[in-house]
């Protein structure tokens, strides 16, 4: 297939592979909007508390906080309104990266707002409750953002719950998770039991859930439940830096790589081997298509394809080791404009003349020149094919 014909696949391919993720969206968004109206109006009237969403355009890093502390952050009706909002506008930052979720005043979130679940306590408004906060607890966990969150002091019932929507769990030293749920006669109902499961295994699960135990950072770490536990004074700006500082090894780069990874990691875990197998391909395809024509998109490919592919290109000539690179410092790949810091990225774009490049850079040019020669090659010699006479 033509290099033309590749990128074109890749388009259609990429085409439905977005539509098939908004499709997804949709089913959850949907299923709200249809059947959970009188749900709403019942929630909106147990107010307090809010869910605050600062979006950190530079970092790439957004925070919510769940705000209630007079109630230990326990979740009124408003504010379960509120966190579905906040998820609709973090589904559409284009520049996000990431999301930390915590609570206010060094506390995590205590769960349902006990007020609010005796006034709705009946078979009808429980579930109508549950479904609403399952469908935002869905999409918070199907975000195109890498969330994490940041338990201080204590999650309790809906807040255990509300720490399995989110791709990592940090934990302060004070930490507790507890899935309280038993000792008043219920299960968890925000979608926290089928999480669980899916992070620590049935068996955990099940002792987590019937014991009610208490998971401090120890035992959170001993069974997955906690990737992290984070040492430091329980101030809450420097928990919030520490978690920061922890998301920075996974967020460098440019927002739409951080993405693509985040989408392709949800259709892995969410969809039939052959459907996600699909969409890695057409995600695949999205990232070639703008690595072939943005210059700052495609060294994130680079390197492995320049280490791998050295001696296979055999029209071109090794690429070279800069002295620098010999002595150990920099790094292929070390001077490109995530990895530098922003005073030097700025210098760096300054002298584009060429005379900074590393290894790593040389690389993408010469991939980028070959690419070009394989187009030209290939018009030219449709143009001149027998089948045109
Ligand atoms: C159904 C399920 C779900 O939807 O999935 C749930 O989450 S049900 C909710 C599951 N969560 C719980 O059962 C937690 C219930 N709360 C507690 O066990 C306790 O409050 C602790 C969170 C351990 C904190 O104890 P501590 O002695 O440090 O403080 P405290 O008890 O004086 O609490 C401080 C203030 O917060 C309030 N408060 C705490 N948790 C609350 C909650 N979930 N709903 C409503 N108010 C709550 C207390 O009533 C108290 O208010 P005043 O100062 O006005 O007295």
């Amino acid at each position: 297939m033509s290099v033309c014909g590749a990128a074109r696949c890749c388009w259609i391919q990429s085409r439905s592979a977005v539509r098939r993720i908004l499709q997804q969206n949709r089913t959850v968004c949907s299923h709200t909007n249809g059947s959970a109206e009188s749900i709403r109006k019942k929630l909106q009237a147990f107010s307090g508390g809010s869910i605050d969403l600062q979006k950190q355009q530079d970092s790439g890093i957004a925070v919510l906080t769940v705000n209630n502390p007079a109630r230990m952050n326990a979740f009124s009706g408003s504010m379960m309104l509120e966190l579905e909002q906040r998820v609709c506008e973090l589904e559409t930052w284009t520049e996000g990266k990431a999301v930390i979720v915590q609570g206010a005043a060094g506390t995590f979130c205590s769960g349902s707002d006990l007020n609010a679940v005796r006034a709705i306590a009946n078979p009808h408004d429980g579930m109508k409750m549950c479904e609403f906060m399952q469908n935002t607890l869905t999409r918070l966990l199907r975000l195109p953002l890498i969330s994490v969150a940041l338990v201080e002091g204590r999650a309790l019932g809906g807040g255990a719950e509300l720490t399995t929507a989110c791709d990592f769990r940090l934990m302060m030293s004070d930490g507790v998770i507890q899935f309280v749920h038993k000792y008043m006669g219920l299960v968890p109902g925000w979608g926290g039991a089928a999480r669980l499961v899916r992070i620590v295994g049935s068996q955990t699960a099940l002792k987590l859930l019937s014991g009610a135990k208490k998971v401090d950072p120890d035992f959170g770490k001993q069974i997955g439940l906690v990737d992290e536990v984070l040492h430091c004074s329980s101030s809450e700006e420097n928990a919030l830096a520490h978690a920061e500082q922890w998301l920075t090894q996974f967020i460098k780069g440019p927002a739409p790589v951080i993405q693509a990874v985040k989408k392709v990691v949800v259709s892995g875990r969410e969809l039939p081997l052959g459907e996600a197998l699909q969409t890695e391909r057409s995600v695949f395809g999205t990232r070639v298509n703008v690595a072939l024509t943005g210059p700052w998109e495609l060294p994130a490919a680079h390197t492995v394809m320049a280490a791998g592919r050295r001696d296979k290109l055999r029209d071109l000539p090794p690429v070279e080791q800069s002295s620098s690179e010999r002595s150990g410092s920099p790094s292929p790949g070390d001077t490109l404009p995530w990895n530098l810091p922003k005073h030097q990225r700025v210098k760096r774009s300054k002298s584009a003349s060429g005379d900074v490049l590393d290894p790593a850079e040389r690389a993408v040019i010469r991939i980028a020149g070959l690419l070009s020669y394989l187009l030209i090659r290939s018009r030219t010699r449709s143009f001149f094919s027998p089948a045109d006479g």
